[in-house]
């Protein structure tokens, strides 16, 4: 069963047209001219329930566009939406107390009364029994070690206690689909651990399914196996992490430091058979890029152990998703190594 279904969804903005100069600006007042701007440009994905799956893409790529869209804030300009059974922004008020929402940039609580109460005024608002109200608070409150903070007003709480009282608050009613934007945005990196766990945790034991926006590449790794990229509005890849990291990753890049000159012809000869590149500073520093589907140790393999050959220090690093996303967003759709991929079950219009 799908969560969240979207089927060739636009978001046109109009965005009134600024013409220079005093003539052009009181031209302006009497016709305005306007841009169009598509922040979301016929996107389609599907996500089963009980996944938890990375939004990802640069600044104004369109990924709160759609937040916003899904959580019922803003209409599509058109296409078609189905969140948790219902369409979204026709259905916002039986809709909103089936999702949870968290926006790191932004509060929902009340910044001058105490966080209980504002979990209070929450549980009217979702329409939560008292009974249910109490058990789910305990156990949030429990998990998330947030006994001392419940009586402090939200305006003097540091920015990692709001966050997890935010994060109470989004789910005080259990929803089944949750939206996180940015949610580890600004915490220190104990924090972050925590808030990661606990997602973790809660998708685990609710199986609760989670959409996560997020420029923080190790929140994807630490929660995420399907990854949804965005860029000027399009999904570029829709696909596993694995599969990201295969087709985009260099590979394993080995650095040997030598204790004799070991030049670099020695090197590449060792190692002819094999589709390695060998670069290198001088004669006692070298590098090889090792591609993804090659085994480092059939390389190493052919470089240690010859008596001619000292090696003093070998380092070994893997490229990570955050250097495979960066490069992605540097180089754009058009230009990538590889054709935008949908997972099998996933549709993806690149
Ligand atoms: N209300 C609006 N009116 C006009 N243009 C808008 C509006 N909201 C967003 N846009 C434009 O739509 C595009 C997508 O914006 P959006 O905020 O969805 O991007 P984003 O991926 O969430 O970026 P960020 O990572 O910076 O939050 C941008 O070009 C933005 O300027």
């Amino acid at each position: 069963m799908n969560a969240i279904e979207v089927e060739h969804l636009n978001k046109t903005f109009k965005v009134q047209k600024n013409r220079g100069g005093l003539k052009g600006a009181l031209q302006d007042l009497f016709s305005r001219q306007y841009n169009e701007v598509a922040a979301v440009n016929d996107i389609s994905f599907s996500i089963p329930a009980g996944e938890i799956c990375g939004y990802i893409g640069e600044n104004g790529a369109g990924k709160s566009t759609t937040i916003k869209m899904l959580t019922g804030i803003l209409v599509p300009t058109s296409g078609k939406l189905n969140v948790g059974g219902y369409v979204p922004h026709e259905e916002r008020e039986k809709f909103v107390r089936n999702i949870g929402v968290v926006f790191g940039q932004r509060s929902q609580l009340w910044w001058d009364i105490g966080v209980i109460e504002s979990f209070g005024l929450l549980r009217k608002v979702y329409g939560v029994g008292e009974n249910d109200y109490k058990k789910r608070l305990d156990e949030l409150v429990q998990r998330l070690d947030l006994g001392e903070l419940l009586s402090r007003p939200v305006r003097k709480l540091s920015l990692g206690q709001r966050m997890r009282c935010e994060l109470v608050a989004a789910l005080l009613h259990n929803p089944s689909i949750v939206f996180l934007d940015e949610p580890t945005i600004g915490l220190d990196i104990i924090v972050k651990t925590e808030i990661r766990e606990f997602l973790k945790d809660m998708n685990r034991q609710h199986g609760t399914t989670i959409l996560l926006t997020t420029h923080d590449l190790q929140d994807i790794e630490a929660l995420c196996s399907r990854v949804i990229m965005l860029d000027e509005g399009r999904i570029i890849y829709d696909g596993g992490l694995d599969t990201l990291k295969s087709r985009w990753g260099q590979g394993t890049r080995v650095t040997f430091q030598f204790g004799a000159p070991c030049p670099l012809p020695r090197l590449r000869g060792l190692t002819s058979e094999l589709d390695v590149s060998w670069t290198a500073d001088n004669d006692l520093h070298a590098e090889v890029l090792v591609p993804g589907e090659m085994s480092v140790s059939d390389v190493l393999a052919r470089v240690v152990g010859h008596a001619d050959i000292a090696i003093t220090d070998i380092k070994i690093t893997e490229t990570t998703t955050d250097e495979i996303v960066r490069q992605i967003y540097r180089t754009g759709s058009a230009t990538a190594p590889a054709a935008p991929v949908a997972e099998g079950g996933h549709n993806s219009h690149a």
